[in-house]
């Protein structure tokens, strides 16, 4: 899961922020797009995501962290279980297919054995069998970005985030990416993509949480770029989005509507992490090879729901 709870992020020798007061969650095994025109800020989310930048002000949770209390030290466990795909592929040039995405295993310590399984498994799932010894400058644009996912998600990652990844893609090429991350999400992968491809965002009918200027001005379920639809969030009488700090209804509340907030309270939170630092101690020597297959998550619960509690007026409304 992440959460944003009133998230503000101003860059240093900047005078407007990046991100203003953003609230949101993304439950476990979603799918959501993040739009907005260049420069609203959605690369500084992703970044907040993977604590390669820190908020100003508000508060970030990511697969059970508290950022707040999370020390440097487990921050590279964090990471692990975030994979990132950017819109310039980042591929090794010297290395083949198989080799770069064998790479992100090698330096998680993972087996041979190990690596000989999961990199062909992975390479299968995003559609490049047989292209294994290749070398990046002999594929296309599409496929590259193929391997750049392979790579990704090659240790079965909780979360995935794509920053651009159809940036340098046609149309068609970029629709068959989108689908590819469609599908690594029904394994359980929390898939975050942020992007302004409007004719893809548009083809998926997914999550849409929109950006401008650094605020967040709508959050659509089942959304599109342009019109919107399902509003997430429910919006005061001047459109402006109600803020994280005006429940709809009392903390938890639970009418049986599994994206209902469940109202834990801070000490909850508390106890949550003193079980996470178990198990990231766990993790860190438990190593890749324990990681589970594809498919792990398929048929899990989709975990707790939402900071708003969405209502018939929300379903309903249009801005
Ligand atoms: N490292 C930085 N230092 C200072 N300002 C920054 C930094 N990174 C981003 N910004 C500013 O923060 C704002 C949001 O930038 P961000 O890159 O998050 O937007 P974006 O929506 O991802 O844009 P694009 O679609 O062009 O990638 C912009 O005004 C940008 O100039």
């Amino acid at each position: 899961m992440i959460l944003f709870e009133n998230v503000t992020k101003t860059y240093p020798r900047t005078t407007r922020p990046a991100l203003e007061d953003v609230s949101l969650e993304i439950p476990r095994g979603e799918f959501a797009f993040v739009v907005g025109t260049s420069g609203s800020g959605k690369s500084t989310m992703m970044q907040l995501v993977m604590k390669e930048q820190d908020v100003t002000s508000g508060r970030v949770l990511v697969a059970g962290r508290d950022f707040d209390r999370l020390p440097e030290r487990k921050v590279p466990a964090l990471r692990r279980e975030i994979g990132c795909v950017f819109q310039d592929f980042r591929l090794l040039p010297n290395k083949t297919v198989f080799q770069n995405v064998a790479y992100a295993l090698q330096v998680l310590g993972s087996s041979r054995a190990r690596i000989r399984q999961t990199v062909p498994e992975t390479l299968e799932l995003v559609g490049l069998a047989g292209m294994e010894k290749r070398l990046p400058h002999q594929l296309s644009g599409g496929e590259q970005q193929r391997v750049a996912i392979a790579r990704a998600f090659v240790n079965r990652p909780p979360i995935l985030l794509a920053d651009e990844p159809t940036g340098n893609l046609d149309p068609d090429t970029s629709l068959g990416i989108v689908q590819l991350l469609d599908r690594i999400n029904r394994t359980g992968t929390t898939v975050v993509m942020a992007t302004h491809d409007t004719v893809t965002v548009n083809a998926m009918r997914k999550r849409v949480i929109r950006l401008d200027r650094g605020v967040l001005v709508s959050d659509m379920e089942a959304g599109d770029y342009t019109t919107g639809s399902l509003p997430r969030i429910r919006l005061d009488e001047t459109g402006a989005p109600r803020r994280a700090d005006e429940p709809e209804v009392p903390d938890g509340y639970d009418d049986g509507d599994p994206t209902a907030y469940d109202g834990r309270s801070d000490h909850d939170d508390h106890d949550d992490r003193d079980d996470r630092d178990d198990r990231d101690d766990t993790d860190d020597t438990d190593g890749p090879d324990a990681l589970p297959p594809i498919g792990r998550d398929a048929d899990e619960p989709r975990g707790r729901g939402g900071l708003f509690r969405r209502s018939k007026a929300t379903q309903t409304s249009s801005h």
